[in-house]
């Protein structure tokens, strides 16, 4: 993946989020190279380190391990380097093996990818406020195979909505992100952003993913740390 103008915030700084896809799909793989021929996986948790923030233009890659598969799922590790080898991210992954193979990846429908717009991140996302809650409008380009929206799609809208909803202090940067997957997202998500702290040099906050039926589709802790003294 190559950082670019959509990869940034309106300040012109990276949005860490915007790993979230390239992370969900390589550590996802690394468990479902373990798959029965007969079942897929979703994701059911993900959490961040995030660390240097990528510099423009440089390719960034991601790797994985699988950590442990049973009969019900697995999780792996990750991490997201740049070009020099630097470390941008580090990645854990859990996901739960479900019945049956999309037929979109029989048929090699491609991911979700954050790369296939120009324009900003706010513009690619298509993240409106709506009140004291920001509004993820539904389209077909943010689903996975299995016809649900992308894991990884979730992570720079949860953090995006905590970042426009005024969570994360000016001078800080999103140090952390752990999310957890409840139930499928479909339709237009509601997300709804709550301060858990606000110190002088870091601060944490939840996000919640709403389907339209009112039912929590993620929840996301997220950690904001200072750079400065
Ligand atoms: C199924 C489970 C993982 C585990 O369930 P548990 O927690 O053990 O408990 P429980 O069984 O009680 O179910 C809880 C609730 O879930 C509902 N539900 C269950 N099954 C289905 C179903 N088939 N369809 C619809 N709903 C279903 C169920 O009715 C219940 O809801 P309720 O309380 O009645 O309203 C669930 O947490 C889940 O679907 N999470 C979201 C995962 C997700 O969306 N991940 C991101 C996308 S993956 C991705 O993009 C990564 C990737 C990319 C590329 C390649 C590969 C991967």
């Amino acid at each position: 993946m190559a950082p670019g103008p959509w990869s940034r915030e309106q300040d012109g700084r990276f949005a860490a989020g915007v790993l979230g896809v390239l992370a969900d799909n390589v550590l996802a793989q690394a468990v479902l190279a373990h798959r029965h021929p007969d079942m897929w996986a979703v994701t059911t948790e993900l959490a961040f380190d995030f660390f240097a923030p990528p510099v423009e233009g440089q390719k960034l890659t991601a790797s994985a391990t699988v950590l442990v598969v049973d009969a019900g799922g697995g999780g792996s590790r990750g991490r997201i380097i740049d070009e020099s080898g630097g470390a941008v991210a580090d990645v854990t992954f859990w996901g739960r093996f479900v019945e049956g193979v999309p037929q979109a990846v029989v048929d090699q429908h491609r991911a979700p990818s954050l790369e296939v717009r120009p324009g900003s991140l706010a513009e690619l996302l298509g993240l409106e406020r709506d009140g004291d809650q920001m509004v993820l409008r539904e389209r077909s380009e943010l689903v996975n195979p299995l016809g649900m929206m992308h894991g990884g799609v979730l992570v720079p809208t949860l953090e995006q909505a905590a970042v426009e909803l005024g969570a994360r202090p000016e001078g800080m940067v999103t140090a952390s992100m752990r999310i957890n997957y409840l139930r499928p997202a479909s339709g237009d998500i509601l997300v709804a952003v709550r301060q858990i702290h606000r110190g002088r040099t870091f601060a944490s906050a939840e996000a919640t993913a709403l389907r339209p039926d009112g039912k929590m589709a993620a929840w996301a802790l997220l950690t904001f740390r200072s750079t400065g003294r």
